[in-house]
C-alpha cells in the first residue's frame, strides 16, 4: 500500500514479488493479497468512516499511519478477522513502524470503528439514496464520484443496476484463460483444473492455482485473457467477406488479442500484423504471438498502405474503466480531466482504422471501458461513412449485450470486464 501511494506502484504486479520475498505462500498468501487489495479497494468508504471516528480529517493524517487504519478498517468491517486481533495487529504494525505517540491514535480510532458494523456506519456516513443517488453509491461502494456518475450513465441511468455494478467491481474477478486454437485446446486446460468458459468457445476459468505455472501458458500456446476480451476479437474474425487473410490488430500490446487473432487467421491460412506505438508493449506482443508479424509504429502516422487489409483490430487507449475489478486502485488514480485527450486519439485512430481496411473489409473499435464518450460518442461520429453492423449478431452465445448495433460486456451480467464493441464495414 506504501508503494502504490509513494511510487505509483500496480498492486496486482508488486502483490506476486513481495509475496516471493516474504515467502508467503497458501493460505498466508491469499490473506496478505485480500487485505491489501480489499483495502485499497475500499479505501474510499473506509476514509469517510475514519473521518467520523477521528478529530482530523483522513488528508490531515500522515500517509503510512493513515494506511494502517484503513488495513485495521478493512479486517474490522470486511473480514471474519476476530475485531481484537484486527486491532492489537494494527496497533503493533503503527508502533513498529511509525511510532508509539500515533498508534494510540490509531487505537482510539479503530476502536471506534469496531462499535459498528459496515451496515451502521454505511447509514451515517454514505449522503441518503433518494437525495443524492450517485454520492450514496460513490461512498457505499467506494468509487469515486464521477466514476459512478459515468457508469450510471452507461447504464442508461438505472441506479439499482449501478449499484450491482459497482458491487462486481469490489470482487475479485475469476481467473479466464483462453486456449488459442490450433496451438492448444480447451479439453487440455481442463485437464489442467480449468472449468469450461460460460460463453467463448476458447475460455476456461482456473479457479485455483498459479496459471503462470501452466505448460501450455508457458508455452504461449495458452495465456491469461478475460472472456470480454476473446469474445471481440472473435466477434472481428465471423464477419462474413467475399476475400479475406490480410488482418491488422493496430494497438495490440501487450497482446492480448493479438495472440487469438494470429492463431486464428494461420487456420484460416491468413496472416496478421500486430503494431503498438511502444517499443515494450510491442515486444510483448512478439513473445506471445508464434506467426504475426509485429512492428512498433504509430497507428495514427501508420506504415502500411491504406486500403491494404480485410480486418482490423482497433483496441484502443482508454480510461480502462471497464476493468476497474482487476486493478485495486486503478479507481483513485484515473482522472477525468484524461479524457478529452484520449477520445481525441480514439477519433484519429478510428480514421486511421478505417483508411487501413479496404472497401467491404471490417473494422472493430473495442474499449475496456463503458464510457459513452469513449465508446458510442467515438462510433457515432463515423455512421455515415460506415456500414455499421449489428456486433451482437457475430456473439450469438451471448445474453444481454444491450441495444445494439453495439454490444457492451459488464462485470454484474457477464462475469467479465466491461468491454464494448462495434463493428463496422468500410463503403
Ligand atoms: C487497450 S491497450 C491494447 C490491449 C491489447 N489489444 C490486448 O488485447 O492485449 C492499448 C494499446 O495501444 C497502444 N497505443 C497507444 N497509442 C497508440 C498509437 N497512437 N498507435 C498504436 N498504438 C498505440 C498502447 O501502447 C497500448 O498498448
Amino acid at each position: 500500500m506504501r508503494a502504490v501511494d509513494e511510487r505509483d506502484a500496480y498492486a496486482n504486479l508488486l502483490m506476486p514479488s513481495l509475496l516471493r520475498q516474504r515467502r508467503l505462500s497458501g493460505r498466508d498468501a491469499a490473506l496478505a493479497t485480500e487485505l491489501a487489495y480489499g483495502t485499497l479497494r475500499g479505501l474510499g468508504t473506509y476514509d469517510e468512516i475514519i473521518a467520523a471516528c477521528s478529530d482530523r480529517p483522513p488528508e490531515q493524517v500522515d500517509p503510512p499511519l493513515l494506511d494502517a487504519i484503513r488495513l485495521g478498517v478493512h479486517q474490522l468491517l470486511k473480514t471474519r478477522i476476530p475485531p481484537h486481533a484486527a486491532v492489537s495487529a494494527t496497533i503493533d504494525l503503527v508502533r513498529l513502524r511509525v511510532g508509539t505517540g500515533p498508534s494510540r491514535y490509531a487505537n482510539a480510532v479503530l476502536r471506534k470503528v469496531a462499535g459498528r458494523t459496515l451496515e451502521e456506519w454505511l447509514a451515517i456516513v454514505a449522503p441518503p439514496r433518494e437525495e443524492d443517488p450517485v454520492g450514496h453509491l460513490s461512498v457505499s461502494h467506494s468509487h469515486p464520484r464521477w466514476i459512478v456518475s459515468a457508469l450510471r450513465d452507461a447504464l442508461g441511468g438505472d441506479v439499482d443496476e449501478t449499484a450491482a455494478l459497482l458491487a462486481a467491481d469490489n470482487d475479485r474477478p475469476r481467473v479466464a484463460l483462453v486456449a488459442r486454437p490450433g496451438r492448444c485446446s480447451v479439453e487440455e486446460l481442463v485437464e489442467a483444473g480449468g472449468e469450461r468458459a460460460r460463453y467463448s468457445p476458447y475460455g476456461v476459468y482456473l479457479p485455483e492455482g498459479d496459471p503462470g505455472s501452466l505448460r501450455a501458458v508457458g508455452e504461449a500456446r495458452a495465456a491469461v485473457q478475460d472472456e470480454a476480451s476473446q469474445l471481440v476479437a472473435l466477434a472481428l474474425t465471423r464477419v462474413p467477406l467475399d476475400a479475406d487473410g490480410r488482418w491488422l490488430d493496430m494497438c495490440a500490446g501487450p497482446g492480448g488479442k493479438a495472440g487469438l487473432l494470429d492463431a486464428i487467421a494461420v487456420q484460416g491460412g491468413g496472416h496478421l500484423l500486430a503494431a503498438d506505438a511502444q517499443y515494450h508493449r510491442a515486444r510483448l506482443v512478439w513473445s506471445t504471438t508464434k506467426d504475426a508479424e509485429v512492428v512498433v509504429a504509430d497507428g495514427t502516422e501508420p506504415p502500411w498502405r491504406a486500403g491494404a487489409f480485410d480486418r482490423v483490430m482497433l483496441d484502443a487507449p482508454c480510461t480502462g474503466l471497464g476493468a476497474l475489478r482487476r486493478r485495486p486502485e486503478a479507481r483513485w488514480r484515473r482522472d477525468p480531466r484524461s479524457i478529452p485527450e484520449l477520445t481525441s486519439l480514439q477519433r484519429r485512430l478510428l480514421d486511421s482504422a478505417l483508411e487501413a481496411v479496404r472497401p467491404g473489409g471490417v473494422v472493430a473499435y473495442v474499449t475496456c471501458s463503458p464510457h459513452l464518450a469513449e465508446t458510442r460518442a467515438v462510433v457515432d461520429d463515423v455512421r455515415d461513412r460506415v456500414e455499421m453492423l449489428d456486433a451482437r449478431e457475430f456473439l450469438p452465445e451471448v445474453p444481454d449485450l444491450g441495444d445494439g448495433p453495439y454490444a457492451q460486456f459488464w462485470p454484474h451480467r457477464h462475469g467479465t470486464d466491461a468491454m464494448f464493441v462495434a463493428l463496422m464495414r468500410r463503403r
